[in-house]
C-alpha cells in the first residue's frame, strides 16, 4: 500500500527578474525608435535603406518572441526523497531505457558501453529497468562492448549501489583521478581497486577489438554479424542481460537491437530507430515511461529516475497533463569559455526556463522521460481506440496491438520476457517493412519528415494540449559530448537549421496547432522562435554586409553624428551587450564565454544556417534529400588540451565562404575608407563613424577568420576557399560601384 506523505514531489517556483524585464522593454524601444528614424528618412535613401529597415524589422519582430519566451520564467524542484517515503520501491512504475547509436567509428563502443553502464547503476528497482540499445551501424563491435559491458555490470552495479557511487559512468569515474583518501575504509580500497583493474581490463579489450579487424571469436552470436553490410540487413535482436528464473540478479535487462535495413525502404533516422525501440519494448517489457538518452549522454546523477517520476508522478498539478520529463543538455570537458559558442548554457537557463512558463520545454531528442501511452498518441483526454483502429494505428503485430491496447489502458504489468514467445513478433516489429500503411511516425511514436525529430515530436506531443516540464536537479542529470573544432559544429547546426525548417514548412507548422489544435499562442511564438533559426541567417548575412557597401559607396547606413537619432545605435549597442552579459554573470560564466558565444553566433548564422536554408532549398525544389549526418563524439577533449583545443579549424566545406567573403568585404572597405580610395560622396554626407564602427565589430566577431586566413593546415582556411570569396567580395564591390 502507499505510504501516507502529503508534501508535494516537486515545487514550482516563478521568478520575477524584474531588472531583466525592464532593460528588455528599453532594447524593444530602441528597435522601434530606429524603425521609426528609417520610416521617416525614407525618402532621402536609397536600395540599403529599405534592405536596413526589413532587416531591422525582422530583428523587432524577433525581439517580441524572445521577451515573450523569456517572460514567465519558471523553475521546479524535485524531491525522490519524499517519492520513496510516499510509495513502496516494490510499487513504483517500470521504466525502459532507450540508448541510440548508429556508427562505431563516429561514435566509439567505449561511450555507448560507458553510457549503458551509468543507467544500469541507477538507483531505482534493477527489475524495473530495462535497457535497449538500437544500433543503427549494424556493428559487431557495439555488440560484442555490450556483452563485455554486461560481465562488467555484474561487479560495476553492485559496487556503486554498495558505497553510493555518484557518477556511474567508469570512464568519469576513473578519469577523475580521485585515489581513494587514507578515510575511506581498507574494503573499499580494496574493492575500489580491483573495479578499476576491471574497468581497464574491458577498455583495452575493446580498444583491441577496435584495432583488429577480425575483432574477436566468431562464435555463435557473433556470426549474424559476419558479411553485413550496414544498410542491408536483417533485423538482429540479442537479450545481452535477462532474469534468471525466479529470482533477480540484480541487474536490469539489457537487449541490443539492430533493425532490418534495406537501401529502397527509408529508414528514417534516429525517429525510425526509436519507434522500432518503442515497440520491441512494447513487446518485451512495456513499461509505462520511457527514457531517451543520445549514445554518448550517460546519467551523472543516480536519482535520475526518482527526479523524472517526482514529476511524472507528482500530485500537485493535474499529474495527467505532464507528457513527459526533459533534463538539460550539459556537455562534459566542455573547453573553457565555450569557444564554439554550442554548450548553450544560457539558453537553457534563459529560454527552456521561460518557456517553462508556457506549455512546457521542448523536447531535446535525449535526456528526457516520456509516457508510453502519450507517445502512442493519447491525448489528455482522450477517448479510446476501437480494435480496428488499433490495427490500423499500431500494424498487423496481434501481440503488438494487445501490448498497445495494455499501455493505453494504463496497465503496467510486465508481459514475460522470455524471447522465445515473443521472438517472432519482435522480429515482425522491427522489420523495415511493418510501418507501411500504419501511424508510426506520423500520429504515434517519433514524427518522420525532419531530421530534428526531437523537436517535430515534442510539437506534435504538446498540439494535442500536454505539457511538459524542465527537471533541473543540482548534480547535472545527463552529461554528453558537444562537437569541438569548426567543422563538426557546423554540420551540426546546419542540420538542426534544415530540420527545423523542415517543420516550419510542412503541414505540421505550429501555427495551425494553435489554430487548430491546442498548442498555446505564446507557445506557438516560442516554436516559431526555434524553427526560424535557419531564416535568420539571410537577415543577419545581409545585415552583415550593409556597412561595407556603405563605406565602399561612401554613403551611410546609420544616422550621422548631427542627426539626434545618431544615439539610437549606440544606446541599442551598449544595452543589449550589458543585457547579454549580465546573463551570462547570473549564470555563472564569464565574459570571455558571452564574446565566444557571440561570435559564434554571427559565424553561425552566416555559414551553418544560411547552408540549412540552401539545404530546404534544394529539398523543396526535388533536388536533393535532407540526410542525418551524426556527430562525431569524442570520449575527451583532453586529447588536444592546451592553447590550440579552442581555435577554429576549417576544411574545404563551402559553409566557409560567406563568412570569408564578408570579411574580406570589410578588410577591403576599411582599408578603401583609410586609404581615402572612396568615392566621392552624393549626399554630401559620406559615410559616418557609424558605419565604420559598425564594420570593425564585424571584423572582431570574424577574428576566428582572420587568423584562418594566416594559419596553416586545419587551422588555415583553404586556397580554394578564399578564392572563391576573394571572387565574391570583388564582385560584391563592383556591383556596388556601378
Ligand atoms: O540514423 C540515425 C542517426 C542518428 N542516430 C542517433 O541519434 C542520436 C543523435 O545524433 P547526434 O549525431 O549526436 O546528433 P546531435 O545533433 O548531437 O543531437 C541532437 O539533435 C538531434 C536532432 O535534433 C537529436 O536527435 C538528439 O537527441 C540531440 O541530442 C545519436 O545517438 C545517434 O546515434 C540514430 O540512431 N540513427
Ligand atoms: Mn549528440
Amino acid at each position: 500500500m502507499a505510504k501516507s506523505n502529503s508534501s508535494p514531489l516537486y515545487e514550482r517556483l516563478e521568478h520575477k527578474n524584474t531588472m531583466h524585464k525592464v532593460m528588455e522593454f528599453i532594447i524593444l524601444f530602441l528597435l522601434l525608435s530606429l524603425l521609426v528614424y528609417r520610416l521617416l528618412s525614407f525618402s532621402n535613401h536609397g536600395f540599403a535603406w529599405l534592405v536596413a529597415f526589413l532587416c531591422e524589422l525582422w530583428f523587432t519582430l524577433y525581439w517580441v518572441i524572445t521577451i515573450s519566451n523569456k517572460w514567465s520564467f519558471v523553475e521546479y524542484k524535485t524531491y525522490p526523497d519524499r517519492l520513496l517515503q510516499r510509495v513502496a520501491e516494490h510499487e513504483l512504475p517500470p521504466v525502459d531505457m532507450f540508448v541510440t547509436t548508429a556508427d562505431s567509428e563516429l561514435e566509439p563502443p567505449i561511450i555507448t558501453l560507458n553510457t549503458v553502464l551509468s543507467l544500469l547503476a541507477v538507483d531505482y528497482p534493477t527489475d524495473k529497468l530495462a535497457c535497449y540499445v538500437s544500433d543503427d551501424g549494424c556493428s559487431p563491435l557495439t555488440f560484442y562492448s555490450l556483452v563485455e559491458a554486461s560481465k562488467f555490470a555484474k561487479l560495476w552495479v553492485p559496487f556503486c549501489k554498495k558505497y553510493n557511487v555518484q557518477v556511474r559512468a567508469p570512464f568519469r569515474y576513473f578519469n577523475n583521478d580521485a585515489i581513494p583518501s587514507s578515510k575511506n575504509s581498507g574494503e573499499f580500497k580494496q574493492e575500489w581497486k580491483t573495479m578499476k583493474d576491471e574497468y581497464m581490463k574491458l577498455n583495452r579489450k575493446i580498444e583491441d577489438a577496435v584495432a583488429k579487424s577480425i575483432p574477436f571469436d566468431l562464435s555463435e552470436d557473433f556470426s549474424l554479424f559476419s558479411n553485413i553490410e550496414r544498410n542491408n540487413h536483417p533485423t538482429i535482436i540479442k537479450v545481452v542481460l535477462d532474469k534468471e528464473e525466479g529470482h533477480s540478479n540484480g541487474l536490469p535487462r539489457l537487449v541490443y537491437i539492430s533493425r532490418e535495413k534495406r537501401p529502397k525502404h527509408p529508414h528514417h533516422s534516429k525517429a525510425g530507430a526509436m519507434n522500432v525501440l518503442t515497440r520491441v519494448s512494447g513487446l518485451m517489457t512495456n513499461a509505462p515511461f520511457m527514457l531517451n538518452v543520445d549514445c554518448d549522454m550517460f546519467a551523472n546523477n543516480p536519482s535520475v529516475v526518482l527526479h523524472a517520476m517526482c514529476i511524472l508522478l507528482g500530485s500537485n498539478e493535474n499529474q495527467n497533463e505532464i507528457a513527459f520529463a526533459q533534463f538539460p543538455q550539459i556537455f562534459y570537458d566542455g573547453l573553457k569559455d565555450d569557444p564554439f559558442g554550442n554548450q548553450m548554457a544560457v539558453i537553457w537557463k534563459y529560454l527552456g526556463h521561460g518557456i517553462q512558463g508556457i506549455q512546457g520545454v521542448f523536447y531535446a531528442g535525449t535526456g528526457c522521460f516520456h509516457r508510453r501511452q502519450v507517445i502512442y498518441g493519447l491525448s489528455p483526454n482522450n477517448g479510446k481506440l476501437g480494435n480496428q483502429e488499433l490495427l490500423k494505428t499500431f500494424g498487423n503485430s496481434k501481440e503488438l496491438t494487445k501490448s498497445a491496447a495494455d499501455a493505453l489502458r494504463g496497465e503496467t504489468k510486465c508481459p514475460s520476457m522470455l524471447l522465445k514467445s515473443i521472438e517472432a513478433a519482435a522480429y515482425q516489429v522491427a522489420s523495415c517493412e511493418y510501418e507501411y500503411g500504419t501511424n508510426w511516425g506520423r500520429k504515434v511514436g517519433w514524427m518522420y519528415g525532419s531530421t530534428t525529430e526531437d523537436i517535430l515530436t515534442g510539437l506534435s506531443i504538446h498540439n494535442r494540449g500536454w505539457k511538459s516540464i524542465i527537471c533541473t536537479p543540482d548534480q547535472p542529470a545527463f552529461l554528453g559530448c558537444t562537437p569541438t573544432g569548426g567543422p563538426a559544429s557546423m554540420t551540426q547546426q546546419k542540420r538542426w537549421a534544415t530540420g527545423l525548417l523542415e517543420v516550419l514548412l510542412s503541414k505540421n507548422c505550429p501555427i495551425f496547432g494553435t489554430v487548430f489544435a491546442h498548442l498555446q499562442f505564446r507557445q506557438c511564438l516560442a516554436y516559431l522562435w526555434i524553427f526560424t533559426w535557419g531564416l535568420r541567417s539571410l537577415p543577419e548575412t545581409c545585415y552583415a554586409a550593409l556597412p561595407a557597401y556603405s563605406i565602399i559607396t561612401n554613403t551611410h547606413i546609420f544616422p550621422k553624428g548631427q542627426e539626434l537619432a545618431f544615439y539610437i545605435p549606440i544606446a541599442l549597442f551598449v544595452t543589449t551587450n550589458i543585457y547579454n552579459i549580465s546573463q551570462y554573470i547570473q549564470s555563472g560564466l564569464s565574459i570571455r564565454a558571452w564574446w565566444n558565444n557571440q561570435k559564434m553566433g554571427r559565424i553561425t548564422a552566416m555559414s551553418a544556417w544560411l547552408f540549412g536554408v540552401f539545404g530546404i532549398v534544394l529539398k523543396l525544389s526535388g533536388i536533393s534529400e535532407t540526410v542525418f549526418e551524426v556527430t562525431k563524439k569524442d570520449q575527451s577533449s583532453s586529447t588536444e588540451k592546451g592553447t590550440e583545443a579552442g581555435r577554429f579549424t576549417f576544411d574545404e566545406s563551402p559553409m566557409f565562404v560567406p563568412p570569408t567573403t564578408v570579411l574580406l568585404l570589410h578588410l577591403t572597405a576599411l582599408a578603401s575608407a583609410l586609404f581615402g580610395l572612396q568615392p566621392p560622396a552624393h549626399d554630401g554626407l559620406g559615410s559616418g563613424r557609424l558605419d565604420v564602427a559598425a564594420s570593425v565589430c564585424l571584423v572582431l566577431c570574424l577574428w576566428p577568420f582572420l587568423k584562418g586566413l594566416f594559419g596553416s593546415g586545419k587551422y588555415g582556411i583553404p586556397l580554394s576557399t578564399i578564392f572563391k570569396s576573394a571572387g565574391l567580395t570583388l564582385m560584391f564591390c563592383t556591383l556596388c560601384r556601378s
